[in-house]
């Protein structure tokens, strides 16, 4: 197949490019830039230096629909809205990473994302591509909107309880965590290192655009779930996401019946690993591969469910799943080219 990555020189994009050059049905990549300086990918990443098509295109759609059959956008939120648009071609598959295409409510996107939402239809056909919960959706999608690294680690850990319908309204908080990767390739003062190193940082309280993303797949799934709180923090280091999520139960369990629950619900599920000794997974365990690791306890004493999700923010959390659902939408075995054991240590 012939795939073209918008965005490439981005780290979800040259992520893409690391597992699409392996892919076995890959053929060609496209990598497309919207610099006018940028030419070559050796150029800005030395550690492809091997690769022989390395030239960087221009972003122009009618090239891009005649030279590709699946394009994956790694663009910054605002550019899916107005780009894909101008993408559509019955030929052409679109798996955008950002979040333009993820929230169905406009008025959401505009409050949260602060930018102009993408037209309504565009809203109403992209398939929300959380794998391991809509596969016979995205099996028939056209347009696919990746999930964001946050809400794939947060529901993932939370799916089982809220599918079961055994969670008490507005009771779950979220504690959550990144690596700076997260926060993309361009430079700012508050990831530059001295900012970071050495340093344990919260951000955006209470306004973090994922919040509606997380609450709009939990409606779908128990609308009596309510609000969840939601909090994010940068960590000094670069991959990883870890979801600490703490949930009240509208009836006693303990931790053996809940961990049947969650082995259960993802048994089809390859690369979601339920722990089943009583330990909690960290983020080295998942680095570098698409697994996302969920351990859990329930605390007797307070009646609390501890839920700890973790991902690789650059894998599960974006280029990782994009390829995940690329093989769906493909008719692939869904592991293809994902196969990767976590780099550890
Ligand atoms: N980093 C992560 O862990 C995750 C990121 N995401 C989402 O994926 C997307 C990409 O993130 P990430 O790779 O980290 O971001 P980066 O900032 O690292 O890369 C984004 C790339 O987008 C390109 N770009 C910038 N402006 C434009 C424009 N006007 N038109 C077209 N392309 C443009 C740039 O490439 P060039 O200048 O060459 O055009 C840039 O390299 C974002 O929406 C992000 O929110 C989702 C989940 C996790
Ligand atoms: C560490 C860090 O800064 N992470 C980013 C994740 C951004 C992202 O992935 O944004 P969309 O999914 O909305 O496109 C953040 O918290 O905003």
């Amino acid at each position: 197949m012939n795939i073209g990555i918008i965005g490439a020189t981005g780290y979800g994009g040259v992520e893409l490019y690391r597992i699409l050059a392996n892919h076995r049905y890959v053929e060609n990549i496209h990598l497309y830039t919207s610099s006018a300086e940028k030419k070559s990918y050796i150029d800005e990443y030395p550690h492809l230096s091997h690769i022989k098509e390395n030239e960087l295109k221009p972003l122009e759609p009618d090239q891009i629909k005649e030279e590709n059959d699946v394009v994956f956008l790694a663009t910054p939120s605002g550019i899916s809205a107005s780009l894909t648009p101008e993408l559509l071609d019955d030929q052409l598959k679109i798996i955008d990473l950002s979040g333009d295409l993820r929230l169905k409510n406009s008025d959401d996107y505009e409050k949260w994302y602060k930018k102009a939402p993408a037209p309504e239809m565009l809203l109403q056909e992209a398939v929300y591509g959380l794998t391991e919960l809509y596969r016979e959706d995205i099996k028939n999608a056209k347009i696919l909107a990746n999930p964001g690294c946050y809400p794939t680690a947060t529901l993932l850990g939370l799916a089982p309880l809220v599918r079961e319908k055994i969670v008490k309204e507005n009771s779950i908080i979220v504690d959550a965590k990144s690596g700076v990767s997260g926060a993309g390739r361009n430079a700012s003062l508050a990831t530059s290192f001295v900012e970071i190193q050495d340093n344990f940082k919260i951000y955006k309280v209470h306004q973090h655009q994922h919040i509606p993303e997380i609450e709009q797949e939990l409606h779908k799934w128990d609308e009596k779930v309510g609000f969840i709180s939601f909090s994010t923090h940068l960590v000094p280091m670069t991959r990883g996401i870890m979801a600490t999520m703490y949930i009240e139960l509208l009836e006693e369990w303990n931790t053996s019946k809940l961990v049947d629950l969650y082995e259960s619900f993802y048994k089809h599920s390859p690369f979601v690993r339920v722990r089943t000794n009583g330990t909690f997974p960290s983020t080295k365990e998942v680095y570098g591969s698409n697994y996302c690791d969920i351990g859990l306890a329930f605390d007797q004493r307070t009646s609390r469910l501890t839920v700890v999700s973790v991902i690789d923010n650059l894998m599960k959390g974006a280029a990782g799943q994009a390829v995940q659902n690329f093989n769906i939408m493909s008719g692939f075995q869904e592991n293809e080219g994902l196969n990767f054991l976590p780099v550890y240590p």
